[in-house]
C-alpha cells in the first residue's frame, strides 16, 4: 500500500447524518464529511433522511410476499415482455466477472408515460411504464412501492445539489446532467439473494454501478455487501437500520474527472436459511448526449484532494468498455442488451445483431 493511499484510505463506510443539513451551524460539518466520502470512499450511509420510515417498512413487509408469488404470476411480468427492460428476472439469469449472480429480481422504475415516437433515438424507448404484479395477488404493493420510489426520487434530486456544494460547485451545477423533470426516469430493483451453503457464494460479483448516484436500501438484516478500499481490501457494509447506502456510479466519476470515486462492490450470498433482500435505486442521467461534453470547474483546493488520495491499488471489478463519446442513452441501452440479451433480441433486433453478430447463447453479463 502506498503512503498516499493509506492516509486517505478507509476501513469502514462513513455514516452521515442528513439532519445536520437543517441548521446553519452543522451544515458545514455535513458538507465536509460528504466531501471526504465522495472523494476517498465512494460510499456512505445516510441516516435521518427524509424518506418516511413507515413507508419503507411497508415496502420491506411486502418483499417476501412478492417473491413468494407463484412462478406463473412472476413469469407473467417477465422482463422479456418489456421494451423498457422492466419486469421480473428469474434466479441466476446474469453473470458478473465470469460467475453466475445468485439472485432473483424485479426491475421497476419511477412513473413514466412514454413519449417515444418514430424518428426519436431508439434509446428513449428505455423509459416507459413498469410491469406490476397482479393487484389481486398482492394488494397494495404497487401503491406502497410507488410512494417509496417518489420519495427516493425527491431525495436523490435534493441530494445531488448537496453533493455539488460539497465539491465546491454551485448547487445547480449538476442539473445539466439530468433530463428535464418530465423526462426523467430512475430505475430500482427489488432483489432476493437466497441463502447458499455451497461453494459459489456470489450474490453479485464485483462491479461498479453505471449511473450517477445509487440509493440502496438493505431490506433484511444480513451482512454481505462489501466495498473495495484503495488498498484492495473488501470492507463490510452491514445493514444499519434507518439508513440508505449511497454510492457513486461510473457516470458521476466520469463527469467529475475522477474527483468523486466510483467504488467497486459486491454481495456475498447469505448462509443459513433466510434470504437477503435489497432495493438499489439507480439515479439516471440525461440520455441524449455524451456525458463528457459539459465541463465542471472545481476549486483548486478540492481538486488537490483527488491528487492527495493517490491511486487505487487493485480493483476487482467488471468494467464498462463503452464509456467514450456516445450519448449516455446509447451506452445504457447497450449495457441493458448485454445484461438481458433475450429482451434485446426481441425489442432491439438491429442493435442486438451489431453487438452479437453470431447470436447469443446463455446468460447475460450484468455489469
Ligand atoms: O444488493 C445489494 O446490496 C447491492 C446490489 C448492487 O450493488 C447492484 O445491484 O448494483
Ligand atoms: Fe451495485
Amino acid at each position: 500500500m502506498s503512503n498516499s493511499a493509506s492516509q486517505s484510505d478507509f476501513a469502514s463506510v462513513p455514516v452521515l447524518d442528513y439532519s445536520l443539513l437543517n441548521s446553519a451551524n452543522t451544515r458545514p460539518r455535513f458538507l465536509q464529511q460528504l466531501r471526504h466520502a465522495l472523494v476517498n470512499v465512494g460510499f456512505l450511509y445516510l441516516s435521518n433522511h427524509p424518506v418516511s420510515q413507515n413507508d419503507i417498512q411497508r415496502v420491506i413487509d411486502y418483499i417476501p410476499k412478492l417473491f413468494d408469488l407463484r412462478q406463473e404470476a412472476k413469469d407473467a411480468i417477465r422482463m422479456v415482455n418489456s421494451e423498457h427492460f422492466l419486469g421480473y428476472s428469474r434466479f441466476g439469469a446474469e453473470i458478473t466477472k465470469g460467475s453466475v449472480d445468485q439472485r432473483e429480481q424485479f426491475d421497476f422504475a419511477t412513473k413514466y408515460v412514454s413519449t417515444w415516437k418514430e424518428g426519436d433515438p431508439e434509446y428513449y424507448r428505455l423509459r416507459g411504464p413498469c410491469q406490476w404484479p397482479d393487484e389481486k395477488l398482492i394488494p397494495g404493493f404497487r401503491d406502497a412501492f410507488e410512494r417509496y420510489l417518489e420519495q427516493v426520487k425527491a431525495l436523490s434530486h435534493s441530494f445531488s445539489s448537496v453533493v455539488a456544494e460539497a465539491l465546491g460547485l454551485d448547487p445547480e451545477a449538476l442539473s445539466q446532467f439530468y433530463d428535464p423533470l418530465n423526462l426523467r426516469q430512475h430505475r430500482a430493483k427489488i432483489v432476493k439473494y437466497p441463502a447458499i451453503n455451497g461453494s459459489n457464494d456470489q450474490g453479485v460479483g464485483p462491479h461498479y454501478d453505471a449511473g450517477f448516484l445509487t440509493f440502496l436500501l438493505q431490506a433484511s438484516n444480513h451482512e454481505g455487501l462489501q466495498v473495495q478500499n484503495l488498498a484492495g481490501q473488501w470492507i463490510n457494509a452491514p445493514p444499519i437500520p434507518g439508513t440508505f447506502v449511497v454510492n457513486i456510479g461510473l457516470a458521476f466519476q466520469m463527469v467529475t474527472h475522477g474527483l468523486a470515486r466510483a467504488t467497486s462492490h459486491r454481495v456475498l450470498s447469505p448462509k443459513g436459511s433466510a434470504p437477503r433482500y435489497s432495493i438499489p435505486f439507480f439515479q439516471t442521467t440525461r440520455l441524449d448526449k455524451p456525458l463528457g461534453e459539459d465541463e465542471l470547474h472545481f476549486p483548486p483546493e478540492v481538486l488537490a484532494l483527488r491528487d492527495a488520495r493517490g491511486k487505487v491499488a487493485i480493483t476487482e471489478s467488471a468494467n464498462f468498455s463503452e464509456f467514450a463519446s456516445e450519448p449516455f442513452g446509447k451506452i445504457a441501452l447497450i449495457s441493458r442488451i448485454k445484461s438481458h440479451p433475450d429482451v434485446g433480441g426481441r425489442h432491439y433486433p438491429e442493435l442486438f445483431k451489431e453487438l452479437f453478430p453470431n447470436g447469443h447463447e446463455g446468460l447475460g453479463t450484468a455489469y
